[in-house]
């Protein structure tokens, strides 16, 4: 804590944090791949934070699991958590959050306890059935890639997430992204590719 009474929460560093949304399998993880190679920020998947802590064997690992299983939401407190320590971690002052916030408690939840707001969102829109396809299609061996699991995140989404997406737009800080059906050519300095 320091004198005038706020909180160093990421050790004095100065960050700037965009997030990635957009519904399951819509391109997160491939587009932030892209960005990282051009334009040096460091990827933080909440998501692969999560998966991580269940590979670990934490305490929180078998609750995780099965939120994931159910295409739910773990609670706030765990991933902002997870989130701060990487970026107390990383050298970098750029950080790409891909898949949060998902719900408006957890935006507020990283208001609070990282004081930090996002420079700008990146939202990327598909259609469900392109994006099914894409999720069957991933074999990428993940617990939620199946029918079941898809519809429920699908819900999860449309339910929790896109209000975000609508939060940050009415502050005018969404950039929305079309990403075509089976166009894995898409990357964002394509100026075609905005809204
Ligand atoms: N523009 C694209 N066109 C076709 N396929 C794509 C495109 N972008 C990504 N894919 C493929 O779709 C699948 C899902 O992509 P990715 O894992 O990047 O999505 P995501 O938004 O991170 O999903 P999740 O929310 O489930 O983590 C991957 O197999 C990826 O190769
Ligand atoms: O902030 C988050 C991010 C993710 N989850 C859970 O993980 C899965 C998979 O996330 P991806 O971003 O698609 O990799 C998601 O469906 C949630 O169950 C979360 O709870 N909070
Ligand atoms: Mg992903």
């Amino acid at each position: 804590v320091r004198q005038d009474g706020t909180v160093n929460i990421l050790g004095g560093k100065k960050v700037a944090v965009v997030f990635v949304l957009g519904g399951p399998g819509s391109g997160k993880g491939t587009q932030c791949s892209n960005i990282v190679e051009h334009f040096g920020f460091t990827h933080l998947s909440a998501g692969e934070l999560l998966r991580s802590e269940i590979k670990s064997g934490s305490e929180n690992g078998t609750m995780i699991d099965s939120i994931i299983k159910e295409g739910k939401i773990v609670p706030s407190e765990i991933t902002v958590k997870l989130l701060q320590e990487a970026m107390i971690k990383s050298e970098n002052d750029k950080f790409l959050i891909d898949g949060f916030p998902r719900n408006q408690e957890n935006r507020l939840s990283f208001e609070n306890v990282i004081k930090i707001s996002p420079e700008f969102v990146l939202f990327f829109d598909c259609s469900e059935e392109e994006l099914v396809r894409r999720l069957l299609g991933r074999n990428q061996g993940r617990a939620d890639d199946n029918i079941e699991t898809i519809r429920k995140r699908f819900r999860v989404f449309e339910e929790s997430s896109l209000p975000v997406v609508q939060y940050y737009d009415s502050k005018g800080k969404v950039k929305k992204v079309h990403i075509s059906p089976g166009n894995d050519s898409v990357f964002l300095y394509n100026p075609a590719t905005y809204s």
